[in-house]
């Protein structure tokens, strides 16, 4: 059986993030991105710094992990990176968990597809605004969001740092409006180690924010999210 190169296994703790946020879940991190994403939190899974971390490990084994931290106090498993879209064999690990009755959450950025994205039963796609210098391929997006649509297990959620990335995040709302859409507040400091300015610091924009979108016409469907993991424990890892 093929392996999955793992760079985290972590919880239990609880979602911090989009659709299930508070939700309490183990988390799977997976190594390598097809971004680079100027400001990305987990920049160590595709940058070369968390090399040392990474195992190529098989479902089997991921599952005794999460057992080992988890116990019997988890239900729900989140898979995230780096992009764990990169990895068609990531559905072996799908399959055994699905066999174990857990459900499964994945966070990518939508730009890739994989078949397996069909098991998932809460999928978050995070296309990536102007400030992240990263491109969107919406023809590749279109398909991956029609595939899923209506299915109830899709959300999009963008990262808003500045101006252009809030226009973005309205043309991305606009060209998609049926699906469940997250705004979710950008952590410009992810090295800081000073958790209450940080924390300060992301209140207020996350109050500028839920400012500019109660009184925009176009963002009546939307929900505004903080990063809560990032508020409870600040830019610490594994949390
Ligand atoms: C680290 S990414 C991994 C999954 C996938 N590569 C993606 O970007 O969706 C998980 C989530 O963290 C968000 N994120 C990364 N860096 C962030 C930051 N500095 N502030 C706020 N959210 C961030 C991403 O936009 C994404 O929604
Ligand atoms: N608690 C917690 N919630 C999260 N939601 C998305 C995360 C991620 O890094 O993908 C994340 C994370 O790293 N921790
Ligand atoms: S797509 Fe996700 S993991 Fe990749 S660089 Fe961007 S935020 Fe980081
Ligand atoms: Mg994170």
């Amino acid at each position: 059986m093929s392996k999955i190169p793992v760079i985290e296994i972590f919880g239990p703790t609880i979602q911090g993030e989009g659709m299930v946020i508070g939700q309490k879940t183990m988390f799977v991190r997976t190594a390598g991105c097809d971004y680079s994403c100027s400001w990305c939190d987990s920049s160590f899974t595709w940058d070369g710094s968390g090399n040392h971390l990474v195992r190529q490990m098989g479902a089997e084994e991921i599952w005794n992990e999460l057992e080992g931290y988890g116990g019997d106090c988890f239900s729900f498993v989140t898979i995230s990176g780096g992009n764990p879209a990169l990895l068609k064999n990531l559905g072996s690990l799908i399959a055994l968990l699905k066999q174990k009755g857990i459900k499964i959450g994945l966070e990518t950025q939508g730009s890739k597809w994989q078949d397996w994205f069909y098991d998932i039963d809460e999928l978050t796609i995070s296309p990536k605004p102007p400030s992240s210098k990263m491109e969107t391929d919406f023809e590749k997006l279109d398909t991956i969001v029609s595939r899923l649509d209506g299915s109830g297990r899709i959300s999009l959620k963008v990262v808003v740092f500045d101006e252009q990335d809030y226009s973005y995040a309205k043309k991305v709302h606009q060209r998609y409006h049926h699906v469940p859409f997250f705004l979710q507040v950008g952590n410009a400091d992810i090295t800081t180690e000073d958790r209450s300015s940080l924390v300060k610091e992301l209140l207020l924009q996350y109050e500028q924010l839920i400012n500019n979108v109660v009184k925009d016409p176009g963002l009546n469907e939307v929900k505004v999210l903080p990063q809560l993991h990032t508020l409870l424990w600040g830019n610490k890892r594994g949390v």
